[in-house]
């Protein structure tokens, strides 16, 4: 008989939308959410028994219970609640690891009519996973994804590795664009829904964003390596950050046929190309940290 490999289960993708009242000011907290639950499930897969099952149905009226009941204030701090509770109430279930998109909005400010206006913040989404597994701990992590970044000088591309299929010409002066998703590892330090997980996050994405600028950058790896670097040297809660940067290519639009130049020096026309597209990623740690972010978790 074969045998049942790793196995998950949950409601996935629940959208919460929560709306705390502070007189006329309104708050909003916009969270996607997706539970996966494991433990004691040999039964449900081989038999069909479900008594050790507790629906996925059940994990989504808790989402939205719990966003009653002890309200957002953060994704790491909802994400802890929920996989606290699934582990700690059902002997069956052993893991929960509870992934969360957060969406910002911003105010639509209308003087002296209230706040209760809000505007879709389209500067990236900001996200979460949440494991606890009743043998091997906690684990948090936090990142963003969907910032989309360009610098339009301090990028030069040269002395790489030529081949027979080697065409690219080197540049020294060059288009620098990408979307940045990253995800970090907090050092685990006692239950710690009460930490400051907005703080924590506003400092590593500001840190991301200057060393993006900051960078004089000869490849798009080097510029990766100071992000994360710079997020390791200034958060000591965090060990780990791993990164995945597609290479936004910005080519000179080729205008010769018109008779007209098109460099950089003063100022140039670029064909913004889509696909494809290079996708530069690696994991930086601090030093003695183990690497536990898996390599392909930003690219969900
Ligand atoms: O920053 C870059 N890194 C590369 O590895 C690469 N390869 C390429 O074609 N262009 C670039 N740019």
């Amino acid at each position: 008989m074969p045998t049942l490999g790793q196995n998950q289960y949950g409601k996935a993708e629940t959208r919460v939308v929560r709306v705390t009242r502070d007189g006329a000011t309104h708050h909003l907290e916009d969270l996607k959410v997706s539970v996966a639950l494991s433990g004691d499930m040999d039964e449900v897969h081989y038999s069909g028994s479900n008594a050790a099952v507790l629906t996925t149905d059940a994990t989504k009226n808790t989402v939205f219970a719990f966003a009653k009941e002890h309200g957002i204030g953060s994704p790491e701090r909802f994400g802890i609640l929920l996989a606290r509770h699934f582990t700690e109430s059902q002997p069956t279930l052993t893991r929960a690891r509870i992934r969360l998109e957060s969406y910002a909005w911003e105010r639509v400010p209308t003087p002296g009519e209230g706040d209760h206006s809000f505007l879709r913040d389209g500067r990236g989404i900001r996200t979460a996973q949440v494991t606890h597994d009743t043998e091997d701990g906690w684990e948090v992590l936090s990142g963003l994804t969907g910032v989309t970044v360009l610098n339009t000088t301090h990028s030069e591309f040269h002395g790489f590795l030529r081949d027979r299929y080697t065409t690219l010409a080197e540049t020294r002066d060059r288009v620098l664009a990408t979307d940045v998703t990253a995800l970090w590892r907090h050092r685990w330090a006692g239950p710690a829904e009460d930490r400051d997980w907005n703080a924590s996050h506003a400092a590593a994405r500001r840190h991301l964003l200057d060393a993006f600028a900051r960078t004089y950058s000869y490849s798009l790896q080097q510029t990766l390596y100071g992000m994360g670097a710079r997020v390791i040297d200034h958060r000591p809660e965090i060990d780990e950050i791993r990164l995945s940067l597609p290479n936004k290519h910005h080519f000179l639009a080729d205008l010769t046929p018109f008779g007209m130049e098109n460099d950089t020096e003063d100022g140039a026309v670029y064909f913004a190309a889509d696909r494809p597209y290079g996708l530069i990623e690696a994991t930086v740690l601090r030093d003695g940290a183990t690497a536990r972010i898996p390599i392909d978790a930003t690219n969900l």
